[in-house]
């Protein structure tokens, strides 16, 4: 396994709360680019370094009940889906799964890190995707394609500045690496297929809510990752992600059963983070 060098960008301070020495980081991608995948090998490299998945369950079995944050088993029972029903009919569910998906990260952003974690030097969390990802590429695509209308846009980006900026302090973001898979796979010169990307991982995977998406989603999705962690084009609405270190990985290759792959892929990591995020 990787071992992180030694030079530290976590700048010296005398307050040692962990609010000064925590660092936040998310990992964006398309959707079945990688990120759970990624997210198991990074934390295997330290016990500084602490995953919070993607609140996923909770969208699969909305509930009622008053314990919001207990860990919801995936549920496919018909009613509370909402995964399942923004697939089946996104104008209708848009604009209802983009306000609850942004507030259940919130939510898990603002968890307490676990007492493992507070305990270590340089604690990092890693967040799967963000309440960034859920506006400017899933929000702003259903926007786009007709499925939220311009007052539901327009109360959606009024209702997340707001909430955003009650919580800025807490939720804000100290880097990003963007997992960067093609849609589709690719054919070479000599037309052989390359290795699997995004469509061909979703069917993989097999998560039943998913079956229906088609390939011109996950290119529209592909093309709004591009624009805001690639060519850095998109116009954000919060200063502070203008200049933020973006560190993007090429995901295209399997390298989930090669080791040798998987250690590259670390040390890359680890040298963008050792360094400040400058790589
Ligand atoms: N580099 C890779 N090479 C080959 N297969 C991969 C690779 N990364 C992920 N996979 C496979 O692709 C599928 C989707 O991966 P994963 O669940 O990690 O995607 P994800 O980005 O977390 O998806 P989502 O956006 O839905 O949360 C899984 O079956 C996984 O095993
Ligand atoms: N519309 C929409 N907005 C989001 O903010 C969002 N975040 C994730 N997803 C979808 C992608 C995967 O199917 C599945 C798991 O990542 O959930 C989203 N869909």
């Amino acid at each position: 396994m990787s071992t992180p060098p030694k030079r530290m960008c976590v700048s010296p301070s005398f307050d040692n709360s962990f609010e000064k020495r925590g660092k936040k980081i998310s990992i964006e991608g398309n959707i079945a680019a990688g990120k759970s995948t990624f997210v198991r090998m990074l934390e295997k490299v330290s016990n500084e370094w602490e995953v919070t998945p993607e609140p996923i369950a909770k969208w699969c079995n909305v509930q009622t009940t008053e314990n919001a944050f207990e860990e919801l088993s995936t549920s496919q029972k018909s009613g509370g889906n909402l995964l399942q029903m923004l697939y089946d009919k996104p104008s209708r569910w848009a604009y209802t799964f983009q306000t609850y998906a942004s507030l259940s990260r919130v939510r898990s952003q603002l968890q307490p890190v676990s007492p493992k974690l507070r305990e270590t030097e340089h604690p990092v969390q890693f967040y799967e995707r963000s309440v960034y990802s859920d506006r400017y590429v899933f929000a702003s695509s259903l926007f786009e394609s007709g499925d939220l209308n311009e007052t539901e846009w327009a109360i959606y980006q009024d209702w997340h500045n707001w909430l955003l900026n009650q919580y800025e302090s807490q939720i804000e973001l100290d880097g990003i690496i963007y997992l960067r898979a093609e849609p589709q796979a690719r054919r070479t010169l000599q037309t052989e297929l390359q290795n699997c990307q995004c469509m061909k991982r979703l069917h993989l995977r097999g998560r039943e809510e998913e079956q229906g998406i088609e390939l011109e989603y996950l290119e529209k999705l592909h093309y709004k990752h591009e624009c805001w962690l690639y060519s850095r084009t998109t116009r954000v609405d919060f200063e502070y992600l203008k200049d933020l270190p973006v560190l993007v990985l090429d995901v295209n290759d399997d390298f989930k059963n090669d080791k040798i792959k998987q250690e590259c892929i670390i040390d890359k990591v680890c040298f963008w983070y050792y360094t400040g995020g400058t790589y």
